[in-house]
C-alpha cells in the first residue's frame, strides 16, 4: 500500500499520456498489493469507466476525501466524434468542479451561440450571457484531448488509482453490489471491492442492465468530417441547417478544424465502402450547406476521413441497488443535436457529490441506496428539461411531407428569429443556462400558437383552420410521451416528491 500511495503521490507536471501512463505502470507493479489493501476496505468508491463522467467523477469525489479507484478500457486518447461541444451550462458545472482548466490547453474554441439556417435563410441566436462571467461561454474541442486532461486531473490526485482495465462484471452478494471484476492490460483477472461502485461505462454500457430499465431508441445516426482551412459564416457559432431529411451541424473544434455532422434519420447509413456515403455527401447534402463551406466539404469528402455513430435515446430509469449506481451515458441518453449530453453528466455530478458530501462512511448499504433515491428526483429538472428539449427539437428540426409538421418547423425557426425574450428563453434553455421544465413547456406551446396564428392570419381558410388544429395536435403528440418517459411527477411537479431521508441514518463524519 505504502508502494501504491508513493506511486500515486508523484505530481508531476508533463505531457498527458505520460502521465496516465505512468500511473498504470504504478497500478501495474502493485496488483498484489493493492489488491490485499483493497479487501482491508482501502476503496471508497469504484468508477467504472474514465470518459467524460467517469473522469470529472473521479476527480470531485477525490478532492472530498474518498478513495477512489477507477477502471478504464483503454487510456490512451480516444478519437470520437462524440461530445465535442459543451453548452456554457455544462461550462458552468464544470468551473463548480474545479475542472474549468481542462478547456485550456486543448486548442478549444469558445462558443457564442448558433447559426439557424432554412431554405437558404440564416439567423443568429446568440447565448444570453450578459450576467455571467467574461470566460463563460460555450466550448468546442476534440473530444480525446478533454478527456486525456480530466484523466490528468483524476490521476493528479494522490487518493485516485486510475488503472487500465476492462471491468467484466459486477459483484453482487445477496442484492448488494460489492465491487467488480476486471481483465487488466496484460489479461490478468482481478477482483477488487467497495462500499459503491459507480458506473460510467457510456452510451453501449455492459452493466445498465443490472441497474436499471433501459429503453433504448435509435432515431438516428451522425455521420462526421472535418473541414479544414475555411471559416464558419458566423464565426465562434454552432450552425445548424434545418436540411431535407434532416439537420446539419457545423462547429469549430479546433483554431483550424471545423466539425461537420450529418444526420441520417434511421439504424443504418450509406455504405462508406461501396461510395454509397460519398455519393450521398455530395448530391444530397452538399447543395443544402451554406456555399462558403461548399470547397471544404468536397475536399473532406475526398480526404475520405468519414466516421459514423449511432445517435441513441434513453430515459433515465433507475432500478435502486445497494452498492451501485449509474451515471453518464450508461445512465440516461438524449439525441445529440442540441449537444446536451455533457452538461447532464456533469450536473448530475455536481448533485451527487453534494448528496455524498456529509457522508463519512458509505459501509451502510441498504441506508444508502434509499438516501441516494433522492439524485433521481434532484437531477430532474436540469436533465429532463435538456433531454426533452433535444428529443422536441429532434422532431421539429427533421423535414416532414405532413404541411402541419412543416408549419410547425417554419413557426420553430421564425419564433428564434423574433428576438427578445423569445429567442433568449428556448436558447438558456438549451444552452443549460436556465434548463426549467415549465419554461420549456410554455416556448413550446407558444411556438406552436405562433405557428398557428400565422396559418389563421389575416383571414382564416377551412384548409389553413384544420393545418392549424393538426399543427397543436402534433406538437403535442411530440413533447408530451417525451415529458411522460422523462416522468411527469419527477419533471413538471418535483416538490411533490420527497427527496431528502435523513442523513443522520447514515454515519456523518
Ligand atoms: C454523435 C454524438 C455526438 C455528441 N455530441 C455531443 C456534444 O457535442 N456535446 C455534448 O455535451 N454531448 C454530446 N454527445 C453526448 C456525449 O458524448 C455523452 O453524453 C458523454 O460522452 C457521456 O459521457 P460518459 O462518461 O457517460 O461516456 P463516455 O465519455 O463514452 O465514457 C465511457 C468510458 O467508459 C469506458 N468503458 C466502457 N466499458 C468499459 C468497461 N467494461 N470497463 C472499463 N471501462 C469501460 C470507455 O472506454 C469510455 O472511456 C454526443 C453523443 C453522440 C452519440
Amino acid at each position: 500500500l505504502l508502494f501504491l500511495q508513493s506511486c500515486t503521490r508523484k505530481k508531476k507536471n508533463g505531457d498527458v499520456s505520460m502521465k496516465i501512463q505512468r500511473n498504470i505502470e504504478c497500478s501495474k507493479r502493485s496488483e498484489n498489493v493493492t489488491h490485499q489493501a483493497e479487501v482491508d476496505g482501502s476503496t471508497d468508491i469504484i468508477i467504472v469507466g474514465a470518459g467524460v463522467a467517469g473522469s470529472a467523477l473521479a476527480y470531485t469525489l477525490a478532492k472530498d476525501g474518498r478513495r477512489v479507484h477507477v477502471i478504464e478500457r483503454d487510456l490512451t486518447e480516444p478519437d470520437r466524434i462524440v461530445g465535442e461541444l459543451l453548452q456554457p451550462g455544462g461550462y458552468l458545472k464544470l468551473i463548480e468542479l474545479g475542472l474549468e482548466d481542462c478547456v485550456n490547453t486543448i486548442d478549444a474554441q469558445q462558443v457564442f451561440g448558433y447559426a439557424l439556417y432554412k431554405d437558404g435563410k440564416s439567423n443568429k441566436v446568440s447565448y444570453p450571457l450578459e450576467n455571467f462571467n467574461s470566460d463563460v461561454a460555450g466550448r468546442s474541442f476534440h473530444n480525446g484531448r478533454f478527456i486525456q486532461r480530466m484523466r490528468e486531473k483524476a490521476a493528479s490526485i494522490s487518493n485516485v488509482r486510475l488503472e487500465q482495465g476492462t471491468v467484466t462484471s459486477l459483484i453482487e452478494e445477496k442484492g448488494i453490489i460489492k465491487g467488480v471484476t476486471y481483465r487488466t492490460k496484460t489479461g490478468q483477472g482481478l477482483t477488487t471491492y467497495a462500499p459503491l461502485t459507480v458506473v460510467c461505462d457510456g452510451c453501449c454500457s455492459n452493466f445498465r442492465r443490472s441497474l436499471s430499465k433501459p429503453k433504448v431508441e435509435i432515431p438516428s445516426c451522425f455521420v462526421g468530417l472535418i473541414l479544414e482551412n475555411c471559416e464558419l459564416p458566423y464565426e465562434n457559432h454552432g450552425h445548424v441547417i434545418l436540411a431535407n431529411p434532416s439537420p446539419i451541424l457545423f462547429y469549430p473544434i479546433s483554431s483550424t478544424e471545423i466539425r461537420c455532422l450529418v444526420d441520417v434519420p434511421g439504424h443504418k447509413v450509406p455504405s462508406i465502402s461501396n461510395g454509397e456515403m460519398t455519393s450521398y455527401l455530395k448530391t444530397v447534402v452538399a447543395p443544402q450547406i451554406p456555399h462558403e463551406l461548399h470547397s471544404a466539404f468536397f475536399a473532406a469528402i475526398d480526404k475520405g476521413n468519414i466516421r459514423t455513430m449511432t445517435n441513441r435515446s434513453m430515459p433515465a430509469a433507475p432500478a435502486p441497488t445497494p452498492g451501485a449506481l449509474l451515471l453518464g451515458d450508461s445512465f440516461n441518453m438524449r439525441h445529440p443535436l442540441t449537444g446536451g449530453g455533457m452538461t447532464v453528466a456533469l450536473s448530475d455530478i455536481v448533485i451527487l457529490r453534494d448528496l455524498l458530501r456529509p457522508l463519512g462512511d458509505l459501509n451502510d448499504a441498504h441506508n444508502l441506496c434509499k438516501y441516494l433515491e433522492s439524485f433521481y428526483t434532484l437531477r430532474k429538472p436540469v436533465a429532463s428539461t435538456i433531454n426533452t428539449l433535444a428529443g422536441a427539437l429532434y422532431k421539429v428540426f427533421c423535414a416532414s411531407p405532413d404541411p402541419s409538421r412543416n408549419e410547425l418547423r417554419k413557426a420553430c425557426f421564425d419564433y428564434l428569429s423574433l428576438g427578445g425574450g423569445f429567442t433568449n428563453g428556448p436558447i438558456a434553455i438549451l444552452s443549460g443556462l436556465n434548463p426549467r421544465p415549465l419554461s420549456l413547456v410554455s416556448h413550446f406551446f407558444a411556438v406552436a400558437i405562433y405557428g398557428v396564428g400565422r396559418l389563421l392570419l389575416p383571414f382564416p381558410s377551412p384548409k389553413r383552420m384544420l393545418i392549424g388544429a393538426r399543427l397543436i395536435l402534433d406538437a403535442s403528440s411530440i413533447i408530451f410521451p417525451i415529458i411522460k418517459a422523462e416522468g411527469v411527477k419527477e419533471m413538471l411537479f418535483p416538490a411533490s416528491i420527497p427527496t431528502h431521508y435523513a442523513v443522520q441514518d447514515l454515519c456523518i463524519s
